[in-house]
C-alpha cells in the first residue's frame, strides 16, 4: 500500500470507535461470529489490519491476542476482544516495569496523566482453557515447588515470574506481599524463558524442565509427555475496554449487542402447558433469567408457561417437566435477546 493509501485510512478512522479483534488463532472465529451477531458489518480487505464498519462509527483492528490488552489498556483502542490470560500477562508485565523503574528510581508516584489498564466489560463464552505448570509424566517432577531453581519455558513469562516468585517465597517461610518483595531487589532463582510458540517441545528437547502453557483438551500435552501439575489462570474470552473510550455511549452499545447475542447463544425458550395446581412446581425447574411468563389457557384448570432455559440444562428440564404432568413441551432457539 503506498503512503498517500495509509494516510487516507488513517484519516477515516477519525471519529470512529476502535475495537480490537483477534487476527488469527484460536479466538478469531468465535470472535467474527460474535461481531455477525451483533450486526457489526465489514468488509476486511486483503492483508488490511484495519477495517470501517459499515453501518456503525466503528472501525476494526485485526491485532495478535497477546498485544490487544496493551492498545486497550493503554487506551489506544477503546474494546477489545481477547483471552483473560492475555490480560493477566499483560497486567503481570506492567506490574514487572513498575518494580524495575521503582528499583532504578525513575519512578514518579504521579504516574501517567492517561488513566493506564483495561476493564473487562463481560465474558464472551468461548476460548475456555487453563494455563497450566506441565512437566514430564514420567520425570522427576511432582509438585510445583520442585521446578524452584529450574528452567521454565513459556510464552506467559510475566505470570510464570510472579508464579515462580511467590512459590519461592513461600518456600522460605515468607509471608509479606510479594510485590513489596521483588520491588526489594528480590532475584528469582528459577529460570525463565521466554518462549513464542511450540512451547510444549521445550522440555523434550532439553530446552526446559517444566513449562507453563494453555491447555484445553489436553491433547498437546499429552502428545509431548507431559502432565498438569498446577494451574496458573482459569482463562476464557472476555470483551475488555479501556479506561477511558473515546465514546461511552457507543462501547455501552456495542456491549448490549454482544450480551444479547452470548445470552442467545446460551439458553433457548422452553414453552409448556401445566395444570396450574401444578404450576408452583413446575416453576421451580424453570425459573427462567428473570421469572417464567404465565398465561391461562382457554381450557379450565390449565395455564401455559414460557421461559429461558440453559440450553445444557434442557434436557434433564424437559424429563423433570413431564414427571410434574407438563404436556406439548417446545423448545425454541432464541436468535437474538436484549435484556435492557
Ligand atoms: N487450545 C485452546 N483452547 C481454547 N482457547 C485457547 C487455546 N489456545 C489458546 N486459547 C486462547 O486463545 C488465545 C490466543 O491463543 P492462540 O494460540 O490462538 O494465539 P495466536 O494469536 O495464534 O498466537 P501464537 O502465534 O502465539 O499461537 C489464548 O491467549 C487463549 O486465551
Ligand atoms: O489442550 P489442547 O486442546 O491440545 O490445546 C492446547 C494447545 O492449544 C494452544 O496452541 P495452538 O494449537 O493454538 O497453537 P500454538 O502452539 O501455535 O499457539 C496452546 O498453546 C496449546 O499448545
Amino acid at each position: 500500500m503506498s503512503a498517500s493509501q495509509e494516510l487516507i485510512r488513517i484519516e477515516s478512522l477519525e471519529g470512529r470507535l476502535l475495537f480490537a479483534v483477534p487476527k488469527k488463532g484460536r479466538l478469531l472465529q468465535a470472535a467474527l461470529n460474535l461481531l455477525e451477531g451483533a450486526d457489526i458489518q465489514f468488509k476486511r480487505e486483503n492483508r488490511l489490519d484495519i477495517a470501517l464498519v459499515k453501518n456503525l462509527p466503528i472501525a476494526l483492528v485485526f491485532l495478535p491476542a497477546a498485544d490487544i490488552p496493551t492498545f486497550v489498556g493503554e487506551g489506544r483502542v477503546d474494546l477489545g476482544i481477547t483471552g483473560l490470560d492475555q490480560v493477566q500477562e499483560h497486567d503481570a508485565g506492567v506490574r514487572a516495569l513498575a518494580r524495575a523503574r521503582r528499583l532504578s528510581n525513575q519512578w514518579s508516584p504521579k504516574g501517567d496523566e492517561k488513566p493506564q489498564g483495561c476493564e473487562t466489560v463481560m465474558e464472551l463464552g468461548f476460548g475456555s482453557c487453563k494455563l497450566q505448570v506441565q512437566v514430564p509424566a514420567k520425570g522427576e517432577y511432582a509438585q510445583s515447588k520442585d521446578l524452584i531453581g529450574r528452567n521454565i519455558g513459556t510464552s506467559f513469562v510475566h505470570l510464570a515470574q510472579e508464579y515462580f516468585a511467590r512459590l519461592e517465597l513461600e518456600a522460605e517461610g515468607y509471608t509479606g506481599d510479594i510485590d513489596s518483595a521483588l520491588v526489594a531487589g528480590r532475584k528469582l532463582r528459577t529460570k525463565i524463558i521466554e518462549l513464542s510458540g511450540s512451547v510444549e517441545a521445550a522440555c523434550a528437547l532439553g530446552v526446559a524442565d517444566g513449562i507453563v502453557d494453555l491447555v484445553e483438551s489436553g491433547e498437546t500435552m499429552k502428545a509431548a509427555g507431559l502432565k498438569a501439575i498446577d494451574t496458573v489462570v482459569d482463562t476464557s474470552a472476555i470483551l475488555i475496554k479501556s479506561k477511558a473510550p473515546s465514546n461511552p455511549a457507543m462501547v455501552d452499545l456495542i456491549a448490549a449487542r454482544i450480551g444479547g447475542v452470548i445470552t442467545a447463544q446460551k439458553y433457548v425458550l422452553c414453552q409448556y402447558n401445566v395444570p396450574r395446581t401444578q404450576l408452583t412446581d413446575a416453576t421451580k425447574v424453570t425459573p427462567g433469567k428473570r421469572a417464567p411468563t404465565v398465561t391461562t389457557l382457554d381450557e379450565e384448570g390449565w395455564v401455559a408457561v414460557s421461559a429461558m432455559v440453559e440450553k445444557k440444562r434442557i434436557a434433564p428440564v424437559m424429563d423433570d417437566l413431564s414427571k410434574i404432568g407438563a404436556t406439548d413441551i417446545l423448545v425454541l432457539d432464541i436468535h437474538n435477546s436484549r435484556s435492557s
